[in-house]
């Protein structure tokens, strides 16, 4: 009898371990009787971008997930370029973030990633009035090639010099935190001092991108009890609450500065370095007087805005860059163009340091293309998310109810041969120059930045620091990616490599320098 138990316990446990292999696999997902398409999902999590590139492909780029146990966590995935310029541009007051994507981004408060409505446009105003200030971009550059010769330029030449091995993505991370510390509260986080290789603030950023994409295949009321009981990668909340004191710090410190003489230049540097100082500025003002009316609602927006930036800004330039050095030392005819393209306009300026003034405005187009072609491959923030207001129809005939979360990947656009051609696979910064010039391809195209009027607003500002950062790297270091390194994407809501990239570093004979003082110590 007890043999017969065995047999049939082994026979339930094969058919379960079967089922669950054929869902791994399936292209399209087989729809379980109450769970629908969830244990496909959950059980791909771990390459979720490949699983969402291959359903999508088998389904004409266009898949309503149903999940009928758990309706919040039904979406419509779609990648087809017709449907993504319809949610995008051309009914775009039918696609907000809405409702469901505050749930579970809660920590993002109200900031901009997260807002709808008239919040959201205030703070979008706020964006631009800074990012688009010659002031302030004179200083951002000054300031981002400061720190890459103070702070990664050093850290590398160390790494040189001592022969081991560093994981460039965390350097890249380090930099792009304090960059992006400086946009939003005018401070320097210092994360690139070799003393501050754990900052619990970084770590505090992978949590919240880790924690995040998990709740897309959690119920709600499970990821809630979650974090109640403080279990599994709920209970981290911890590291995310000392980001969130160090935000508060800097904003009362930012608001007992000194208020600088009206049209001096102290005033001109405050009002233009950053978020904080900015909106701090202009707290007087009629639109932020009549909205906030009193200091303590003023200061829990500015602390959602900064951590929207925080968020939006760091992880993802140094995601795009760390692909970017991996697909460079892999292509050595794109670095040889790189680094043939920076000695041209070195020679046509007559002067190293102009070179690197302003690194947008000047040519440097084929960097600039190489820079493109990663985030095609690699799209730094590989899910946009929309919900539909009211119904309608895509133009692929696919019919949406209203309160349909939307998600489009650009994971999948960047790899579809539909849009690409045949070579979509392969790494060539070429197919974005045409006549010697930058190729612009729309939104519905090349999604990296999203599109519409939610579109990155950090666009430029990003080109302009990686530029300015993997010029310096690419010629003034060789690195030569450690032997057996598993390159991978992580599962997470930013395209970082999973198991980051390590390296070791050769320092070149100086044949580039990051402005008019030498990289050498
Ligand atoms: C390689 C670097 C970057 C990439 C690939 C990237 C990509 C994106 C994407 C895909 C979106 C969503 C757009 C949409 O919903 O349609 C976004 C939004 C946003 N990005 Fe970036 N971003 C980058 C760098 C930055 C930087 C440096 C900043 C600021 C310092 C920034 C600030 C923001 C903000 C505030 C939003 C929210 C906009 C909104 O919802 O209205 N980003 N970004």
């Amino acid at each position: 009898m007890a043999f017969v138990g065995i047999l049939a316990a082994l026979a339930f446990f094969l058919f379960i371990c079967y089922l669950l292999m054929s869902a791994r696999h399936r292209a399209r997902p087989k729809t379980w009787p109450l769970l629908g398409v969830l244990p496909n999902v959950v059980l791909n999590a771990y390459q979720i971008h490949n699983f969402v590139h291959h359903l999508l492909r088998k389904n004409g780029y266009t898949s309503h997930l149903k999940v009928p146990m758990f309706p919040e966590l039904s979406h419509l995935l779609t990648s087809d370029p017709d449907n993504v310029h319809h949610i995008l541009a051309q009914n775009s007051s039918n696609y907000i973030r809405g409702q469901g994507f505050r749930n579970i981004f809660d920590v993002l408060g109200d900031g901009v990633i997260a807002a709808d409505g008239e919040s959201w446009k205030l703070q979008r105003r706020l964006l631009h009035s800074l990012f688009k200030q010659p002031e302030f971009l004179k200083m951002e550059e000054k300031k981002v090639r400061a720190k890459v010769e103070s702070g990664v330029c050093k850290l590398l030449d160390r790494a040189a010099r001592s022969g081991s091995e560093i994981d460039l993505q965390d350097v890249l991370h380090r930099f792009t935190f304090d960059i992006a510390c400086w946009i939003a509260l005018g401070c320097d986080a210092s994360s690139l001092s070799f003393e501050a290789r754990h900052s619990q603030l970084l770590k505090a950023m992978d949590d919240i991108e880790e924690t995040t994409l998990r709740r897309y295949f959690k119920p709600r009321v499970f990821w809630k009890l979650q974090r109640w009981m403080q279990m599994g990668v709920e209970k981290r909340g911890w590291r995310i609450n000392k980001l969130f004191e160090f935000i508060d710090q800097q904003i009362s410190l930012r608001r007992r500065e000194p208020p600088e003489t009206e049209g001096g230049e102290a005033e001109v540097i405050v009002k233009h370095s950053n978020i904080t100082s900015r909106i701090l500025s202009e707290e007087d003002q009629t639109e932020l007087a009549a909205k906030f009316s009193n200091k303590n609602q003023l200061d829990k927006f500015i602390k959602d805005l900064v951590f929207s930036i925080l968020t939006a800004g760091s992880d993802t330039s140094s995601s795009a860059l760390a692909w970017f050095f991996w697909l460079v030392e892999t292509n050595p005819s794109v670095k040889s163009n790189i680094i043939q393209e920076m000695r041209q306009a070195e020679h046509e300026s007559h002067h190293v340091d102009h070179v690197w003034k302003f690194p947008n405005s000047h040519k440097l187009n084929y960097l600039h293309a190489a820079l493109c072609e990663t985030l095609r491959l690699y799209p730094a923030a590989p899910f946009n998310h929309r919900s539909s207001v009211k119904p309608d129809t895509l133009p692929s005939g696919h019919r949406i109810d209203g309160g349909t979360p939307v998600v489009i990947p650009m994971y999948t656009m960047g790899r579809m041969q539909e849009i690409w051609g045949e070579d979509c696979r392969e790494f060539k910064p070429e197919r974005w120059i045409n006549d010697g010039s930058v190729v612009h391809y729309p939104s519905n195209k090349f999604c990296s930045f999203g599109g519409g009027a939610r579109i990155c607003p950090g666009r430029d500002l990003a080109f302009m620091n990686m530029k300015i950062i993997a010029a310096a790297v690419v010629c003034n270091y060789d690195l030569h990616v450690v032997d057996g390194s598993r390159i991978k994407p992580a599962s997470a809501m930013v395209l970082r490599m999973k198991h980051g990239l390590k390296v070791r570093v050769t320092k070149k004979n100086i044949i580039c320098r990051t402005s008019n003082h030498s990289s050498d110590e």
